[in-house]
């Protein structure tokens, strides 16, 4: 303890206190707030003036300061929920002649940015925690990033991105042909952000007739046209106010409504079909498509200002088929959630079934691969799975591909057959190189040459 004989003790106090990493406040036995420092009011945006004398619950969210000194029981490390973000607060009853005179509380964060971060990894670990779920449920969004099965080092980087972008506002366009996982992103994306609990909509603008979507996306005022709701309608982007809206396939959008969702996400208003009035919105934008958009532009197709406009963040999921490394995983993955959901118990896949799997050109990615073992399962007899379950296009899958070159073909089915023997000598890279006849040193070139991560 500092000596308060020191000259200086006051000011060191003053300063190791405001200076601190945390948010510190100082209540009194009545609650009343006779402490609390900048950084704090910084983050609750009050000043200190009109803090102090207040009754804590006056100041601060969801506090429990004024409980403590009713129990002068200490609450270490709390999730307490302030200004739309989790932050760890810890209270501490301070004891003076033999009762509680007050309390001292801290919470824990350094600057938005930083707490932004550390928000997004909380809320990463709260997605395994069954209510905080189906709270999220509510809103629309169902995937959390531990819903995305893999080992590949590809999906690993792309999952570190989403916690490391999910806090910002700024728009994501995710790429990857049909059955990669677009949606799962988009899903984590929101999951983890500070929009979370706020709605998740999605819009397929690639399902809706273009005469439709406007009135869809913008919502319309009563009498709009023939056959318009009484009372009208809210439009996706109003029902995602304050939270994210998913666009998929907006490589489908027409030139007209193209020119339509850039003045919204420009203006950051929506003009309802029919309506004069317009109305300002707060969304974030999830993009999604498979379709080759730069071409598309070049074809004029697409308009290069949307482009940009929601192409701040790109995601670009590679296909299944270069990244074999999640096919196990993924097999398993279904194979679980399947039985569960059919009652029909796989015990094990025979390893011919993995080699076909190894071999398949999977142009449909996961949904191909989860619909063909559900197809499977069903036909199995037995525990375990094999070769007669699997479709016959499976099996008869001709080397020879149409846009590859001789060598791009040698290189995929040597990176298969590496994988599939990894696969059956369960990681083990000394016996997978004996089995293959190759020496380590030619081994670890080839796993470096083709990415393999195992
Ligand atoms: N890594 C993964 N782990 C578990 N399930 C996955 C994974 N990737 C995709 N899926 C499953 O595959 C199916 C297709 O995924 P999703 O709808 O996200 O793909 P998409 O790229 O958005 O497809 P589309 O472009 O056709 O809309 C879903 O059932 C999804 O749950």
């Amino acid at each position: 303890m500092i000596n308060q004989d020191f000259p200086y003790a006051k000011e060191i106090f003053e300063t190791v206190i405001e200076n601190a990493f945390a948010g510190i406040v100082i209540v009194n036995a009545e609650g009343i707030v006779i402490y609390i420092n900048e950084n704090y009011c910084h983050f609750l945006k009050v000043s200190r003036e009109e803090a102090i004398g207040k009754h804590v619950t006056n100041v601060i969210e969801n506090t429990r300061m004024h409980t403590i000194v009713q129990t002068g029981v200490e609450e270490i490390s709390d999730l307490q929920y302030i200004r739309g973000n989790y932050m760890i607060a810890s209270r501490i009853p301070i004891f003076a002649d033999g009762k509680v005179v007050g309390a001292f509380g801290t919470v824990m964060f350094r600057d938005t940015k930083e707490w932004n971060e550390m928000n997004s990894s909380v809320r990463q670990q709260l997605t395994s925690i069954h209510g905080f779920l189906e709270k999220q449920d509510e809103t629309g969004a169902k995937y959390t990033l531990n819903d995305i099965v893999s080992s590949s080092r590809k999906i690993h980087v792309l999952k570190e991105k989403v916690k490391s972008i999910a806090a910002t506002d700024s728009s994501v366009l995710i790429r990857g042909e049909s059955g990669t996982g677009k949606e799962l992103f988009a899903h984590s994306i929101h999951q983890l952000s500070q929009r979370s609990e706020k709605p998740f909509v999605k819009v397929n603008c690639g399902a809706i007739p273009e005469q439709l979507l406007e009135s869809e996306l913008f919502g319309y005022e009563e009498g709009a046209f023939t056959g318009a709701k009484k009372g009208g309608k809210k439009g996706k982007f109003l029902l995602a106010n304050n939270g994210t809206i998913f666009l998929d396939e907006i490589g489908d959008m027409s030139q007209h409504m193209q020119i339509k969702l850039l003045r919204v996400l420009q203006e950051k208003e929506v003009e309802p079909v029919g309506s004069v009035k317009t109305i300002p919105i707060d969304v974030r934008v999830i993009a999604a498509t498979n379709r080759p958009l730069e071409k598309m532009m070049q074809e004029n197709k697409f308009r290069d200002d949307l482009y940009y406009r929601i192409s701040v963040i790109p995601f670009d999921i590679p296909p299944l088929r270069e990244r074999l490394e999640d096919l196990e995983p993924l097999v398993g993955y279904f194979i679980k959630k399947i039985s569960l959901r059919t009652g029909k118990r796989i015990a094990q896949i025979h390893e011919d079934v993995m080699k076909v799997f190894y071999h398949y050109h999977w142009q449909g990615n996961v949904r191909e691969l989860e619909n063909v073992i559900e197809a499977a399962i069903h036909l199995t007899v037995g525990e375990t799975m094999i070769l007669e379950a699997l479709p016959e296009y499976l099996c008869n899958t001709s080397l020879f591909k149409e846009n590859q070159t001789l060598k791009e073909m040698l290189d995929e089915t040597e990176k298969r057959i590496i994988l599939s023997a990894l696969t059956q000598h369960h990681g083990d890279k000394r016996k997978t190189a004996t089995a293959l006849g190759v020496s380590k040193s030619t081994f670890y070139e080839k796993l470096q040459k083709y990415q393999l991560s195992y």
